[in-house]
Order: C-alpha cells, then structure tokens, then sequence
C-alpha cells in the first residue's frame, strides 16, 4: 500500500490503480483509494491490502461506476464485516449503477442481498443514490460528484477538506463535458486521471472511452486553471512499459506522476 500526503494535505492511501485485473507484476491490484480511515474511493482488487481491523472502520464507499476492476472486492469485504459493524456500509453510486449491482450481483445468486442481510432492520449494506453537482458531507471532507465520460454510466468525485482539493476522474476518456466539469469544480490540488492506453491505440481508447496521453493534453488544454499536481493511474498492464516510455517522453504534463 502506498501512503501520499506529500503535497497533498489529504490523507489518502492508494490500495491499487492498475487498469488490468491482472498481469501486473508488481500486482498494484486495481482500483481502490482509501481516504482517511473510513472511505474507501472505488472498490477493486486493491482493497484486499486492507486487514480485518481496517476494513471494519470502513463506514463508506464510492463507487464511480460497475465495471469489475472497481467493484470486485466489494462482495468478498462485506462478507468480511458480518457480525462486526453496529451500522450498515453506504455505498454511494450512481442509481444506473446501484441497479447494475442490485440486479447482476446482490441478488442471491452471485452473492446474497446485504441490504436485506442479516436483516431488513439491520442490514449489512447500505446503498445511497449520487447525482452530478448535489454535494455531500462524509466526515470533514466535501464530495462533489461530477460528469465524466465512459462507455458505462460513472461519475468522478471531486473531494475537499479544510487544505486541498482532490479530483478523481475516474475511469473517462477526453470529452467537452469533462472539461467543462473540471473548469466548473475550479482549483484543483491534485487531478488523478487516467491514462489507460498509448496513443499507439487511440482507437482502442475511444471505443472503450478511455484516455491516451494525447488526449489527456487536450484535455489540460481546454483548463482555465491547470492542476497543481497531476497522478495518472489505471495503466492497462498491456501497454505500461509503452505508456510509460510515453509518457516520460512526452514531459509536458505540469507536476505529473505515474502511480503507483
Ligand atoms: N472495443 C474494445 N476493444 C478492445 N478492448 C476493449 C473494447 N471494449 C472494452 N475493452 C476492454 O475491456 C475493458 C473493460 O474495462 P475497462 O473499461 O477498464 O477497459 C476495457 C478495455 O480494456
């Protein structure tokens, strides 16, 4: 587990951020970022880093959208809580994918139905509804759920608390209405974006609405205000030691890192 706070007043813990499920040799896991001690930001392969203790303290999870590589370890970790938490996880989502994960998952089939389980009174798993733009409360931080663009429906989360402002793009790939959403969230500390293919696969990236170095330029091109610091993540393990190459090469991006 990676733990960030260098320029970054936030406390966030970087669980995983590979684009592929497998196949990474360092095995990242995928997506999962932990923020303080409670909420955990996407919920793939990564979170498995996480103990028994720790994952118990989790009280809420975001989820940007139902693609495996973000909501795999979600069912193993609830399964996890049973018989140790006074009150129900809330995952909050998008309803699309509250719906993908009630009809395809949480349907006793694959895995039981947490928001029935134990009980109807007391159950395991609570899911609650996100839009574009309605802000909320969780602890001392702001969270801002914002439009990106993918081939499912998701939403990227824009967080702050009292010393920096987090953007978490999620999985996107280059739109006008990305751009307009970051020139509306404003300042930016930190912007965790994608770079899930070279630009040698542009056509791949945007069939499957992901982003490529080039089109995450364009991207910065069309801010009013560039992001103090840029963290690329959700590399396809296919392409790392191509994307990487590139990016390095390309040396235009203000303060990036490639995570993990
Ligand atoms: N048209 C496509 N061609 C190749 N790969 C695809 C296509 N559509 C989806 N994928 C792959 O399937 C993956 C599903 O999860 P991701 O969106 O992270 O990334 C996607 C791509 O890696």
């Amino acid at each position: 587990m990676q733990h960030v706070s260098g320029g970054l007043a936030m406390d966030i813990d970087i669980l995983g951020c590979s684009g592929g499920v497998s196949g990474n040799p360092r095995n990242t896991g995928t997506t999962c970022f932990r923020l303080g001690e409670h909420i955990l930001l996407d919920a793939g392969s990564g979170l498995s880093k996480l103990d028994l203790g720790e994952q118990r303290k989790i009280t809420d999870v975001l989820l940007s959208h139902a693609h495996m590589d973000h909501i795999s370890d979600l069912p193993g970790f609830l399964a996890n809580l049973f018989d140790h938490i006074q009150a129900p996880v809330r995952v909050h989502a998008l309803n699309e994918t509250i719906e993908v994960l009630k009809d395809c998952i949480f349907n006793y089939q694959i895995w039981p139905d947490f928001t029935q389980v134990p009980s109807p009174e007391k159950p395991l798993l609570e899911f609650v509804v996100v839009e574009p733009w309605q802000s909320f409360k969780l602890y001392n931080y702001d969270i801002t759920p914002f439009f990106v663009e993918h081939s499912v429906p998701t939403t990227g989360y824009a967080i702050k608390d009292a010393h920096s402002h987090l953007v978490f793009s999620a999985d996107t790939t280059y739109s006008q209405a990305l751009s307009d959403s970051l020139n509306r969230l404003g300042h930016i500390d930190t912007l965790i974006v994608e770079c899930a293919f070279p630009d040698s696969k542009l056509d791949i990236a945007q069939t499957s609405k992901h982003m490529t170095p080039s089109l995450i330029q364009m991207m910065l091109d069309d801010l009013e205000e560039q992001p103090k610091k840029i963290w690329i993540t959700h590399i396809k393990p296919a392409y790392e030691k191509q994307l990487r190459h590139d990016l390095r090469s390309k040396g235009e991006f203000h303060h990036w890192r490639v995570l993990p």
